[in-house]
């Protein structure tokens, strides 16, 4: 079957023979700072010291405020095509990604001759999450496709060696260490800026940008590919606009202000055509280094900067929580029906130093 290409980007176009183109803290005021609260407790949520991946601090989750993108299943309206117990699109007519929006079949056709760059992080002691990281993406990640893991580390001989399938390759980059793990975190985007630059443009059609303290443990393909595309944060998808944890702080290169905001995204899975995430990611790094000279740093470093650059930059698609998962900070409500990618567990005061 000869399908056409997915439409492209209006910026991005696709590149030739390529289908579809391409502290918690506040830095000086604490930088183990903690998640505003937003609104009394839950059923759907553990409480107490919790929140997502655990910051060292306090994370408490909001709860829904009556806007979020979850709800009650209504079997009645379901069909095989869509979800009529979430919320399926934005209002800029980007595909919100849930289990039981998308065909497979359809997709992994339109895609067939596509590279896809999974970018990760192992710095320091994070190179402990790398195996399970690896293996589970060869069961779940992309599987039939062309796959390059674009491993970034300071410790490549710590780099474990992990049976990839045909058409499958990992290539170690090294670069440089940070004390502390908040610059770690936010020096991910100059990294990928850079080497976006330098050789992504060329060798691969989308990248996927994740975090590594994770594990696969669903399929997690095609469907998640687009221009430009964001992860709903777990612990937001359904809080109301006021009770995201967004940069507050006017004097912030990633200030929104209380009535602007879509979502709160996640820091730990972005993508899109390397064209975009470079242009993303140069943004971010950009703001950061003005950041820096005036002394201040975002209350969620990089994650803050990203929700800004998705507040004023759209995506194409979204990706639903099913795509960013924490089983022992969250509890699963009804209408999450698969967990994709989810957080493994590790000890922050051990791990970070
Ligand atoms: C799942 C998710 O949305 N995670 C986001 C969340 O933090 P997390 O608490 O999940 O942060 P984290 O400890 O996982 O650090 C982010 C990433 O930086 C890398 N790393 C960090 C420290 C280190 O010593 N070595 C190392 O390699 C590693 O790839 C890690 O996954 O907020 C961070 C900013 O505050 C980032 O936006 C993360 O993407
Ligand atoms: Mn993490």
């Amino acid at each position: 079957m000869c399908l056409p290409p997915p439409l492209p980007h209006p910026s991005t176009p696709p590149k030739a023979g390529s289908q579809g183109g391409k502290s918690k803290g506040s830095g000086k005021e604490g930088k183990e700072g903690q998640r505003r609260t937003g609104g009394g407790a839950s059923a759907l949520w553990k409480t107490g010291r919790c929140g997502w991946g655990g910051h060292g601090g306090q994370r408490r989750l909001p709860v829904g405020g009556g806007r979020g993108v979850g709800g009650e299943v209504d079997p009645a309206r379901h069909s095989m095509s869509t979800r009529a117990d979430v919320l399926v699109m934005t209002p800029w007519f980007a595909p919100i990604i849930w289990d039981g929006v998308f065909d497979s079949a359809i997709l992994d056709a339109q895609f067939e001759s596509t590279t896809i760059g999974l970018t990760v992080f192992a710095i320091k002691k994070y190179v402990v999450f790398l195996e399970l990281f690896l293996q589970t993406a060869e069961k779940h990640f992309m599987v039939g496709h062309r796959v390059t893991y674009y491993v970034f580390t300071d410790r490549p001989a710590n780099v474990p060696s992990v049976p990839l399938a045909e058409g499958r390759q990992v290539v170690v980059l090294e670069v440089r260490n940070y004390a502390r793990w908040q610059d770690v975190s936010m020096h991910r985007m100059k990294t990928i800026s850079n080497f976006s630059q330098e050789r992504f443009l060329r060798e691969v059609d989308y990248l996927v940008c994740v975090d590594v303290d994770m594990k696969f443990s669903d399929h997690v393909g095609v469907e998640i590919l687009s221009p430009f595309f964001g992860t709903l944060h777990p612990g937001f998808y359904r809080a109301a606009r006021n009770d995201f944890t967004y940069e507050r702080r006017p004097r912030s290169q990633a200030y929104i202000p209380r009535d602007e905001g879509d979502f709160y995204y996640a820091g730990g899975f972005f993508g899109g055509s390397v064209v975009e995430v470079l242009q993303l990611t140069t943004a971010c790094h950009q703001a950061m280094v003005v950041n820096q000279a005036n002394g201040i740093e975002a209350v969620w470093h990089d994650e803050s900067h990203l929700n800004r650059y998705l507040l004023y930059h759209k995506p194409t698609k979204v990706l639903s929580p099913e795509y960013l998962w924490d089983e022992r900070m969250l509890q699963r409500p009804p209408f999450l029906r698969r967990l994709r990618y989810v957080a493994v567990p590790k000890n922050h005061a051990e791990i970070r130093h």
